[in-house]
């Protein structure tokens, strides 16, 4: 446990965000359900307890719940003792949790294949690679951001949806958030809007808490507004996260990014996606083969469990939503930006990604 929990002391050093984490021998997360107006550290004592958090979004973000599938892993090898069955029994619940975000599949994958294949002690083999996919995820952030920060001009207004920061990811700033990131740290002077985000709030809560925390100056609007904010010149360009990349360019992201790529296209607005390697799948096709998560419709009709709406209204929650590939101008990757003709282009970095 030394190794990872070696890591964790390291990043938080160099002002992190972590959204998980092991200390003492526990895994900790911090409980994204009560931000920003707590931050409340719970620690996670089974693999039960953090399949339960990944579903009820305490901890949620593509990249965040693609290192649960790393440390949920290893802790399941670790209080396992190194039983591959204990760890293939433990890959499949956190594989049943949420279904549209890839890293949580593909990380799992990577961690439960290292078990089988093993050749000396598991327990150690499974810290190690825990170790290597979280240091693999963060240098992605730095490097998307790195190149999605080029597109980003000094005055720029960046609209973003929901929260694709560093608390989805592992502790930079996710996707969306790794590029303003790096832009405001490279000293161009951005503003950002951030949408609210229906119903988890995920924008109005987390993105701009984290925002706040970067010193990066932004506007709070509801999701509704961004045509209005669109069609009168304010936003310049829109970055938004991403849970699922299909192999021709089409994204699965939170609900409501669609509505924005449209009104983008309608309004000549520059639509990208930041997303890394891990989040293409190349073994499906294309959007329509993306299987969008419905949550419980209550976390529509209530927020923060104050009823919205009469008792007995039905409602309906997709989490998420497919914008086609022809509404977006790039994808920014930790190898660059790729642009149309998506399919060709996005091809070959699987020709080039151990993922
Ligand atoms: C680092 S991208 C995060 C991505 O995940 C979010 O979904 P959720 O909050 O339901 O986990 C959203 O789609 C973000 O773009």
């Amino acid at each position: 446990m030394r190794l990872i929990e070696e890591l964790a002391n390291r990043h938080r050093e160099s002002e992190l965000a972590l959204p998980i984490w092991f200390e003492n021998r526990t895994l900790r997360l911090l409980d994204q359900l009560k931000l920003p107006f707590e931050e409340d550290i719970q620690s996670i004592a089974s693999i039960e307890e953090l399949g339960e958090a990944i579903r009820s979004m305490m901890i949620r973000g593509s990249g965040a719940i693609g290192l649960c599938g790393a440390y949920g892993v290893y802790l399941a090898a670790y209080q396992s003792k190194g039983d591959v069955e204990k760890i293939r029994q433990a890959g499949d619940l956190l594989k049943s949790t949420r279904p549209t975000a890839v890293n949580l599949m593909k990380t799992v994958d990577e961690m439960v294949a290292t078990a089988v294949s093993a050749q000396g002690d598991v327990v150690e083999t499974l810290e190690q690679k825990a170790v290597e996919i979280i240091e693999r995820q963060l240098e992605f952030e730095y490097q998307l951001g790195k190149y999605g920060a080029e597109l980003i001009e000094d005055g720029d207004t960046i609209m973003t949806h929901c929260h694709s920061g560093a608390l989805g990811g592992a502790g930079y700033g996710g996707r969306a958030l790794s590029v303003i990131r790096a832009a405001h740290e490279q000293g161009k002077n951005i503003h950002v809007f951030t949408c609210e985000t229906r119903p988890y709030l995920q924008g109005a809560r987390i993105t701009a808490y984290e925002l706040k925390k970067f010193g990066i100056p932004h506007t709070l609007i509801t999701d509704n507004m961004s045509g209005f904010c669109m069609n009168t010149g304010k936003i310049d360009k829109i970055v938004v996260g991403s849970d699922r990349v299909s192999a021709n360019g089409d994204l699965a992201n939170k609900v409501g990014t669609y509505m924005h790529a449209l009104a983008a296209k309608e309004n000549g607005i520059p639509f990208y996606t930041a997303t890394s390697s891990h989040t293409i799948d190349f073994d499906t096709p294309s959007g329509d083969a993306i299987e969008v998560e419905m949550r419980n419709a209550d976390e529509v009709t209530q927020i923060k469990g104050v009823r919205i709406a009469p008792e007995g209204t039905s409602a309906l929650y997709p989490s998420f939503d497919i914008t086609p590939n022809k509404l977006i101008s790039g994808i920014i990757t930790e190898k660059g930006v790729i642009t149309a003709p998506f399919e060709q282009n996005l091809g070959r970095l699987n020709e080039k990604v151990n993922v």
